[in-house]
């Protein structure tokens, strides 16, 4: 079977840096692919390449039998390619059903008439999507009212309202207790096996990585210096040497994260 996403001889440079070196990378439907790596590796150029946000300078991006390398931002998204946005500032205010209904509404391109009757739009679909990260409850309430957590479960509905194949998420637990993390990586992992929906997240807590990736690539100064289940990944000494320096392991590196 065709993966859904094939990333092939990927590059970028900046002047004289190259901050991706060379990638190539699959995703299938249904898994969960971290992308971990030292500072200034290569995640978010990746990341920005795929979404369209940079150009790449050579190599591929296969995505459902389109190719994505030259194609803007908006048109990735419209092929399927999600990504988690933070609720603006402006939106906070709008309950959390409200922000769901924007977002239905721009799926459709018809956000021009969402000033007009935003509250009567696609709220029966809204509340479908709010069901489906536990914040049907609390769809009334303003966004601006929400625990952190909270927040970050509406984040993902509001990423799943243009029923994206593939969502991005970059760094999605940044910021968050232990406990708010495991919660939002586990309603991730259900959107996965629900949906069939295909994800790729960089993550710094390597206790997010080990107990919800599938399976894990690791970049280092922009090459890809392995791929595979977190198992594997954990025992290899070439992460380990250069991910973390010499003498270090993951559990001596995840006690000071
Ligand atoms: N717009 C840019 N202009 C110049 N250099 C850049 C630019 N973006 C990234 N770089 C360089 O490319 C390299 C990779 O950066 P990138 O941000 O992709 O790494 P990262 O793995 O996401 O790092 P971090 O974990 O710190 O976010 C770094 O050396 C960085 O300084």
């Amino acid at each position: 079977m065709t993966a859904l996403l094939q990333v092939k001889n990927l590059g970028k440079s900046f002047g004289g840096v190259k901050a991706v070196d060379g990638i190539t990378f699959e995703l299938a439907a249904g898994e969960l692919l971290a992308l971990i790596g030292p500072n200034g590796a290569g995640k978010s150029t990746t990341f920005n390449m795929v979404n369209g946000q940079l150009r790449a300078d050579q190599g591929s991006i296969r995505f459902d039998g389109h190719e994505l390398v030259g194609q803007k931002p908006r048109s990735i998204w419209r092929l399927g390619v999600g990504r988690t946005f933070q609720i603006a500032e402006t939106f906070a205010s709008l309950t959390v059903a409200e922000n769901v209904q924007m977002a239905l509404l721009s799926h459709d391109a018809r956000l021009y008439s969402m000033w007009r009757r935003a509250a009567d739009h696609k709220r029966d679909k809204a509340l479908a999507l709010l069901e489906q990260v536990g914040m049907k409850a609390q769809a009334d309430r303003p966004c601006s009212e929400l625990a952190y957590g909270d927040v970050k479960r509406v984040e993902l509905a509001i990423a799943m309202a243009n029923d994206p194949k593939l969502l991005l998420m970059d760094e999605p637990t940044a910021g968050m207790a232990p406990k708010e993390r495991n919660s939002l990586m586990a309603l991730t992992k259900e959107l996965v096996i629900q949906r069939g929906l295909a994800v790729l997240f960089t993550e710094h807590s390597m206790d997010v990585v080990f107990a919800y990736a599938d399976r894990m690539i690791v970049l280092a100064r922009g090459r890809l210096i392995a791929q595979g289940k977190p198992l594997e990944i954990r025992d290899d000494p070439k992460v380990q040497a250069v991910y973390f320096g010499t003498g270090k392991t993951f559990e001596k590196a995840q006690e000071h994260a």
